[in-house]
């Protein structure tokens, strides 16, 4: 069995003191963060800037001692690789090219090409490997097929993911493409960041909840199976984390239906809920709301002890319901780490 804390939970091991990392650990609330990101001089350069993404990505490491790094990156590089335009407006997100017809999804580079653009990722990694301390887990990741979908097809982020919708309804046969075009193109993404060092895999489903039942079936569930099978055959041992968030009731069952090792669970899901119909499946990650880390007080305390507490009798990561934002006071991380560890 392996020393590592985070890799014990997603072996299914139930532990005291639960392993704990935060989504956006390395980000805008850290002053540390705000100053390397300027030196990069915006986000993309700093995404594709090893040197500086490893160093932004040990920073929440050396400040909080989290049991796990996630690799600095972004879920729109790989977008970016399959050739549309990415940008990012600073104060309001993601800007992209849109698709919109089966021409733009022909029209993408094809998956061998990705590596091209994504190579100093990999080079993120292997720095990483070496330089973390020896106890903390390296979590990669991607975006999943729908979600990264959404952003290719409206881009930009949008609030209820409606030109998805719209394009899904009227081309169903090209929205499939595009689904299929991504989800080739993470698989090969994903392998690589394993090969050079990745010893974990996330998978991010940020707007799986407005998808509905066979939209559900066919765009959460089955791409995040695919994407899995495919990693699982080429690296057995690698655990992966899926994260269907806002699936509600689809929360059920996800983790053993798509082959994940662990599923993390939004903070609209009641912990007490989750320990008693998803846990019974195995490891779960979550689920702190991250206002907290911005309000503080004997509610942070109280919330993080009660899920603590909730997941008790099995496998579990702490983490947030999303990612922490950049309005957080780094002291109230310092806050939640004693309620955890005592
Ligand atoms: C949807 C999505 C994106 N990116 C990501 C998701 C899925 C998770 C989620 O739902 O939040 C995932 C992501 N983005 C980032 C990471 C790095 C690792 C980490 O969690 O610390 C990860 C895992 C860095 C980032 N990605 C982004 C930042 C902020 C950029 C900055 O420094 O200005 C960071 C640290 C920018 C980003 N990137 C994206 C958006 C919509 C935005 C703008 C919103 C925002 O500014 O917070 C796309």
């Amino acid at each position: 069995m392996s020393d590592k804390t985070i890799l014990r939970a997603l072996a299914g091991e139930r532990q005291a003191v639960p392993p704990v990392w935060m989504m956006r650990q390395a980000g805008r609330y850290l002053p540390e963060y705000r100053a390397t990101r300027a030196q990069a001089g915006d986000f993309l350069s700093l995404c594709y800037n090893p040197e500086l993404a490893a160093e932004v990505t040990l920073q929440p490491i050396r400040r909080y001692g989290f049991d796990a790094a996630i690799l600095f990156a972004d879920i729109l590089l790989l977008p970016q690789a399959l050739g549309a335009d990415v940008w990012f407006v600073t104060g309001e997100g993601p800007r992209l090219s849109t698709i919109t017809d089966a021409a733009g999804v022909a029209a993408l580079k094809p998956v061998e090409a990705i590596h091209e653009t994504l190579s100093p990722v990999y080079e993120t990694v292997r720095i990483l490997s070496r330089e973390l301390p020896r106890e903390t887990t390296l979590i990669g990741f991607a975006g999943a097929p729908w979600t990264v979908a959404t952003y290719m097809i409206a881009g930009r982020g949008t609030p209820d993911q409606g030109p998805a919708h719209a394009m899904k309804a009227a081309d169903r046969v090209a929205f499939s493409a595009l689904i299929d075009r991504i989800a080739e193109g993470t698989i090969e993404y994903l392998s690589a960041q394993i090969e050079a060092g990745a010893e974990v895999i996330k998978l991010f489903d940020s707007w799986a909840g407005s998808l509905r039942g066979q939209d559900f079936d066919d765009f959460a569930l089955a791409p995040a199976r695919r994407i899995i099978q495919a990693l699982k055959a080429r690296h057995p041992d690698v655990p992966v984390i899926a994260f269907p968030r806002e699936a509600r009731e689809r929360y059920v069952g996800f983790a053993r239906a798509v082959g994940a090792d662990c599923v993390a669970l939004d903070n609209s899901v009641d912990a007490e809920w989750a320990a008693a119909n998803v846990q019974t499946d195995g490891c779960v990650q979550g689920n702190l709301n991250p206002r907290l880390l911005v309000e503080g007080g004997p509610e942070l305390e109280h919330e993080t002890r009660r899920i603590v507490e909730a997941f008790q009798g099995g496998p579990h990561i702490f983490n947030l319901g999303h990612g922490i934002t950049p309005d957080a006071d780094p002291d109230n991380v310092h806050r939640m780490l004693a309620a955890i560890r005592g």
